[in-house]
């Protein structure tokens, strides 16, 4: 069978090699470009791009909150003994309104009264846990921190707070000051951005800890060091303090994760912007499950067709190799095997079989007379008609130009010979005008036969030879008569 069809099989394998390979390769190079492109131009853009939103939208507090301590208005108040506390309320209100800011303060060193929008809010003391951030403020060395911590003044709500020292004249520290915002407003900033990039955002302060992160976010995590595979390049990302951002990759839980990452100095924290590498090969691999679905299609097609031809191809080839292409008979060589096969089977049988050789009468002349196509449409309906007047089980061969030669298995000389007879009779009964075109009016045709019985350990040869001996008998005593050897 794989011999047979060696040529198809490799044929196949090799289209579907060849399939394989052209899809893969595109894969690999969809997948190579993409992730080069994901590295080095979308995040890092995405990067630069939620930079400039957080200057616009975290830097606009901080630049309000450095006016704020800079202000001579402020200074001069709190120089001046904190005396109307009306004129602070409404600044701080003003500033509020106009940086549309959750809270804005103003918390004085020398009163520790802690004034707001709304007038003067409390006053704070040294030991007090909410007040911390103060006495750390005081004692910063920068000029500003940014703190993330609840507002008394706002219900509590999770605020970023720029806190700035102010300074009077002199530099001597008077107090902090600045404004604040809702850190779940921050939070739909972010998601709007992650929405909008298809991206994972999230900021880290220069510990780790995670100050932001958009919905997406596992809140299990509190820390860089704290997500599984993040950790591994936290250290890298913590080390990052230029603000050129930096590229790594990490084994998330769900495949690779391409991640951007750099310092922002104005808020000391960490920029992180991640994308999960599946997500966007996603289209690439379907577009490859797709291609090979089309691939298999297109082999298994063709394959098929292949396999209709070249089973048809070797069905003619057979065919042609063992049949007369004129009448449709089996010819000499293919009647050998058949022979051979069929004189073991009658001697195992013991069964009688004889060989019948019929030729026609004036071949010759039919041939001169009417043309060679009138010649072979005879030959032709010769052979219908032995057909149709013989057994299945008889063999049935063109043996020469206007010979054949027939087969009778399981049958005497005797019923041979009467059988030879009968197929005479129906040839010279027979009008050959009726089936073809050829012909105008009706034409007869004779047939002479000589019948041979085969006999115990008889040769090929030998039959036929008896075959033709008693067909020779026929021809020289008039012809269209059935002559038997003894
Ligand atoms: N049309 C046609 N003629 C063929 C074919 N094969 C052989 N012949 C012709 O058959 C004729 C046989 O002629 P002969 O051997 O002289 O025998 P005959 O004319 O039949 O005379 P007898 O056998 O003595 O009755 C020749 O003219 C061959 O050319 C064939 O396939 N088609």
């Amino acid at each position: 069978m794989f011999k047979k069809y060696g040529l198809l099989v490799w044929l196949t394998f090799l289209l579907a090699g060849g399939f394989i390979f052209t899809s893969v390769a595109g894969y690999l190079t969809s997948k190579n470009t993409l992730q080069q492109s994901l590295a080095e131009q979308t995040l890092p853009i995405t990067g630069d791009n939620v930079y400039s939103e957080i200057q616009k939208d975290i830097l606009r507090p901080v630049f309000a909150s450095s006016l704020m301590a800079h202000d001579t208005f402020v200074r001069d108040w709190m120089l001046n003994g904190e005396e109307d506390q009306e004129l602070i309320t409404k600044y701080l209100k003003e500033v509020k309104i106009k940086n549309n800011a959750v809270t804005s303060f103003l918390v004085s060193n020398q009163t520790l009264h802690y004034y707001h929008a709304d007038g003067l809010l409390k006053t704070i003391k040294e030991g007090e846990p909410r007040d911390v951030w103060f006495y750390r403020v005081k004692n910063l060395k920068a000029d500003y921190e940014t703190n993330v911590d609840v507002d008394l003044a706002n219900h509590d709500a999770v605020t970023i707070f720029v806190n700035y020292r102010i300074k009077d004249y002199q530099g001597q520290f008077l107090g902090v000051t600045g404004i604040g915002l809702t850190l779940d407003t921050l939070r739909q900033l972010i998601d709007s951005y992650q929405k909008r990039f298809a991206r994972r955002i999230m900021f880290a302060d220069a510990s780790g800890k995670i100050m932001l992160a958009g919905s997406g976010h596992s809140l299990k995590a509190q820390r860089l060091q704290e997500v599984p595979g993040l950790n591994t390049v936290t250290p890298a990302i913590l080390a990052n303090k230029k603000s050129q951002s930096l590229h790594l990759e990490y084994a998330g839980e769900k495949g690779t994760v391409l991640l951007n990452s750099r310092f922002l100095p104005e808020l000391g924290w960490h920029l992180l912007v991640e994308q999960e590498l599946d997500t966007e090969l996603r289209p690439v691999q379907n577009m490859l499950l797709v291609n090979i679905a089309i691939s298999a299609g297109i082999t298994l097609t063709i394959a098929i067709i292949m396999l209709f031809m070249v089973r048809r191809y070797q069905q003619r080839l057979e065919r042609s190799a063992s049949t007369d292409a004129l009448t449709g008979l089996l010819n000499r060589q293919a009647f050998d095997f058949v022979f051979k096969a069929a004189i073991l089977d009658a001697e195992r049988s013991r069964q009688p079989m004889c060989a019948v050789l019929l030729d026609i009468d004036f071949f010759k002349k039919v041939n001169d007379k009417h043309g060679h196509l009138v010649g072979d449409h005879v030959l032709k309906e010769i052979a219908a008609i032995a057909r149709r007047s013989l057994r299945e089980s008889d063999v049935l061969c063109r043996w020469g130009g206007e010979e054949f030669l027939i087969l009778l298995k399981n049958c005497t000389l005797e019923k041979a010979t009467s059988i030879a007879e009968n197929l005479r009779g129906t040839i010279e009964g027979n009008d050959f005008s009726r089936t073809t075109d050829l012909l105008k009016t009706r034409m007869n045709v004779t047939v002479s036969m000589g019948v041979a019985q085969c006999k115990e350990n008889e040769s090929e040869d030998s039959v036929f030879e008896r075959a033709d001996q008693a067909l020779y008998q026929a021809k020289e005593n008039g012809r269209n008569s059935v002559y038997f050897a003894e």
